[in-house]
């Protein structure tokens, strides 16, 4: 692709990180009968080398949208536009969705890989655990012995038996085995970026504590860099570097985990913190946020929380806010943020202002 037609400018404010991908205007329309549905809404977002990026939203807010899109895998007959450019390290961006079909087949496993929602239940019940990771070597031209030995190394890495592993069936393993088993697969072409959509969501908070540990020793270990989706603030917010809040297909507040946590200045953000007493509190126990969740085919006008939002008034009823500065590469979507606090106050004492 042409480098002129990159829009950096938008980088370079954001972000004092190196960008590892960079998402640019990246909408995603279905024609229904019903009307156009709108499910992923003008996204500009950098993910940085390295970091851990966790992405959090309610139900049904176009997280597992934003996931798909950044390896062109948007399900018919969805239709993705914009633009998503990879930069790898040494060489040229690489133009996502420009990619011939061989070419996006090898950037899903080799350059971006991910564990898609629900997919322990994707494992093939008549096929081992190393049959998997064999079918994934032979698929991209991989040497088999040198893949193996990388899949037992990563088990270990991994806290579990290689040996036992490689011999189970899936349905032999409990569900934190499966998940790892998956995490595993998903880095045996040594890709540099993870992206994980909900991966502990089926497991026990014990599980899903552990396998977070381990996640972070592995991207110390393989330089990863990592894109986490959560609709559980508290798991994602204490393990991620930088957390991006989405809210009806639009990302809201997007910041450093610890100045969102202590500065959140979105009042869609604050919501969710609010429904969520301490950072222990398991799931269940949050308490609802008021009002419906908006409907991807009519959109509200001007800012779309506004309907739910106790600051909204005409002028977001009327105009769609951009993003605001609240302090370096913190950035919300809100022309009230500065009064966020004071309208919802928070709980537990995380307020800095
Ligand atoms: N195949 C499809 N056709 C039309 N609309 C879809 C399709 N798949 C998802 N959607 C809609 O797109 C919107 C965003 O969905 P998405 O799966 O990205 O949400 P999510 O934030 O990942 O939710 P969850 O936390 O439940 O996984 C939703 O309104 C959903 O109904
Ligand atoms: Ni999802």
């Amino acid at each position: 692709m042409g480098n002129e037609s990159i829009n950096v400018s938008r980088a370079d404010s954001r972000s004092e990180g190196d960008p590892i991908i960079t998402v640019r205007e990246t909408n995603v329309r279905y024609e229904m009968d019903q009307g156009a549905s709108h499910v992923l809404k003008d996204i500009d977002l950098d993910i940085h080398r390295g970091e851990i990026l966790g992405i959090v939203g309610e139900s049904g807010s176009g997280k597992s949208m934003f996931a798909d899109s950044l390896l062109d895998a948007v399900v018919e007959p969805g239709l993705l536009s914009g633009e998503i450019t990879y930069y790898p390290e040494d060489g040229m961006p690489i133009d996502v969705l420009g990619l011939q079909p061989w070419e996006l087949r090898e950037f899903r496993w080799e350059t971006v890989s991910m564990v898609f929602q629900g997919a322990m239940s994707a494992f093939n019940p008549t096929m081992s655990i190393k049959e998997h990771f064999e079918e994934t070597l032979d698929a991209h031209g991989w040497d088999r012995d040198d893949g193996l030995q990388r899949a037992e190394q990563l088990f270990a890495d991994l806290h579990l038996d290689p040996y036992r592993m490689l011999g189970s069936f899936p349905h032999e393993l409990s569900g934190g085995q499966k998940q790892r088993a998956l995490i595993a697969l998903s880095l045996i072409l040594e890709p540099e970026v993870l992206v994980m959509d909900e991966p502990t969501a089926a497991l026990d908070l014990l599980m899903q504590r552990s396998i977070l540990n381990l996640l972070y020793d592995i991207r110390d270990k393989y330089n990863l860099t990592m894109v986490f989706i959560s609709h559980d603030l508290p798991i994602v917010s204490g393990f991620a570097d930088r957390l991006a809040v989405m809210y009806a297909f639009e990302f809201v507040e997007v910041g450093q985990a610890n100045d969102i946590l202590g500065n959140a200045s979105h009042p869609y953000t604050r919501a969710l913190l609010k429904s969520t007493p301490n950072l222990q509190t398991p799931l269940k126990e949050m308490r609802q946020i008021d009002g419906e969740s908006p409907d991807p085919i009519n959109h509200p006008s001007g800012c779309s929380y506004h309907p739910r939002c106790p600051l909204g008034d005409e002028r977001c009823t009327a105009d769609d806010p951009p993003f605001y500065d609240v302090d370096d590469g913190h950035e919300v979507r809100c022309h009230y943020w500065e009064h966020a606090d004071e309208t919802i106050p928070l709980s537990f004492g995380g307020d800095r202002r």
